[in-house]
């Protein structure tokens, strides 16, 4: 989803050029951008700073990850999906609409790319937030949330960069579902079927690997790590890094690896692994991305149900298709299917075994929740989705995956970097929690002293980069009494 295919066609749709000139005072190349305000940077109050430390991430400053995200890279999804939409249209009406009402159908795909356009142009031009007008099942918690937020921060380039963000993607679906002929359709549903298919490699590689796995903490911590570094969907195509990362990670697994700046496995075992024999021992996934992703959250998973770390592990969904390649419930079982018919016989055995957990009940689907395509922060969940968080809490561990995730537990705060994990959480602790996310924005905590500083001089785009991972733990038995 990366690439884009069209021409910017205004001021507001350039991409941010930087073009070298000399300074008078040196002759080394400076950037105009330093010097100068764009008029894109005036009109939208654009400033030309990174984030400032303890300020929710946003388009406003210039210089960080989400303004990139704003200006260059969602302009860029939306446009694929218009070309897809204008690729496929012959086929889409076909699979959605009988003969009798075809030119309805063709109608209708016209209407939802012209909104697709309009909420680009929106995005391109800082235009606020609008309500939820039509049959979206959780219409009353946006239009609640948008009323809520302060004026001057409604619109795509002054809200934190989390709510734009979420407001885009959930913008996105409404348009289908209030559509008459492509309720059903998921615009993302092939670049998700391709996240594994496209892998399958390593999906073989993974599978051989993993049989006949001691239960031991080594065991444990190299599945972490692997299921950490297979957070990959969304990282910018120029990483070669991230297809090779997990190749290292499977071929060289007892390597140290400085590219992990957190590592409490130790601890995350501990939690899983105390002696005292449990009748129930429950694990929740709050899972990310479909694809060779989801795979891998599945072998987990499996390790934690054959080495008695839990005896069930309940899969948390999204509601609907969310940040392109989210899973959803239909690409989880889609993901199953596609496994157990696979031409493959290992492979087709795995995906049969993981297909029987689901039956035994030793893997779950947690009922459908809206709040994880909700533009909250988790702290609000007790108050917002008070089922859920009382759902987690009788869960042993919670495990969160990936980026989104991580920056709505942190509240998509530019925290100080050795600030402590459970200090950002601002009380939500349901459970133990444990995160495996691959570094993709500027949010983080937990670091060691001087860590920080040390990648910023040696790597300047280490936190937006992909090619580092945190595995971090909090305890939440202190409170919880487990
Ligand atoms: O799939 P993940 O790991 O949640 O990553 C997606 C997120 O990462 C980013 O690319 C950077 O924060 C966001 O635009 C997006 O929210």
């Amino acid at each position: 989803m990366e690439s884009s295919s069209k021409e910017p066609s205004s001021e507001a749709d350039q991409p941010e050029e930087e073009h070298p000139v000399k300074s008078d005072s040196s002759s080394q190349p400076i950037k105009i951008s330093r010097l100068l305000r764009t008029e894109f940077d005036a009109k939208y109050q654009i400033v030309n700073l990174q984030t400032p430390l303890n300020a929710f991430m946003s388009g406003h400053y210039k210089q960080s990850f989400a303004f990139h995200t704003l200006r260059s890279r969602l302009p860029v999804v939306l446009t694929n999906v218009i070309d897809t939409l204008t690729r496929d249209k012959t086929e889409l009406v076909a699979q959605f609409a009988s003969n009798e009402f075809a030119q309805a159908a063709r109608e209708e795909l016209k209407i939802i790319i012209g909104l697709i356009s309009r909420l680009k142009y929106e995005l391109q031009t800082d235009k606020p937030f609008h309500n939820f007008t039509g049959e979206e099942p959780d219409r009353e918690l946006w239009n609640n949330f948008i009323s809520h937020l302060p004026d001057g921060e409604r619109s795509f380039y002054r809200a934190s960069s989390l709510h734009a963000e979420c407001y885009l993607h959930r913008k996105l679906q409404s348009f289908l579902e209030n559509s008459i002929f492509l309720k059903s359709y998921d615009f993302f549903a092939k670049v998700k079927e391709h996240a594994l298919t496209d892998n399958m490699d390593d999906v073989l590689a993974l599978t051989k690997y993993t049989r006949r796995s001691e239960n031991s903490l080594e065991v444990f911590d190299e599945l972490l790590r692997i299921n950490m570094w297979s957070n990959c969907n969304d990282v910018a195509s120029d990483t070669e890094i991230v297809k090779q990362t997990n190749r290292q990670v499977l071929e060289n697994v007892a390597a140290p690896d400085e590219h992990v700046l957190v590592n409490q496995a130790a601890e995350i075992w501990r939690c899983l692994d105390n002696q005292k024999p449990k009748k129930q021992k429950q694990v929740d996934f709050i899972l990310d991305n479909a694809g060779y992703e989801l795979f891998s959250d599945f072998i987990l998973a499996e390790f934690m149900i054959e080495k008695g770390l839990a005896t069930k592990v309940r899969f948390h969904v999204k509601a609907h298709p969310w940040f392109v390649t989210d899973v959803t419930e239909r690409d989880f079982k889609w993901t199953l299917e596609y496994l157990s018919q696979h031409a493959d016989y290992i492979i087709s055995l795995i995906g049969k075994k993981f297909l029987q957990f689901l039956d035994e009940g030793k893997f779950e689907l947690a009922p459908i929740s809206h709040f994880w395509t909700s533009p909250h922060a988790f702290y609000s969940m007790p108050h917002t989705d008070p089922e859920l968080y009382s759902s987690l809490q009788s869960s042993k561990l919670v495990v969160f995956k990936g980026e989104l995730n991580y920056r709505k537990l942190l509240q998509d705060v530019c925290w100080d970097t050795t600030q402590e994990m459970s200090t950002c959480l601002r009380g939500f602790l349901p459970s133990n929690i444990c995160v495996l996310r691959r570094v993709k924005s500027e949010v983080i905590s937990g670091l060691a002293e001087g860590v920080g500083q040390a990648l910023s001089r040696q790597d300047p785009r280490w936190m937006v980069s992909g090619s580092y991972g945190v595995i971090q733990f909090v305890d939440g038995s202190r409170e919880f009494g487990y």
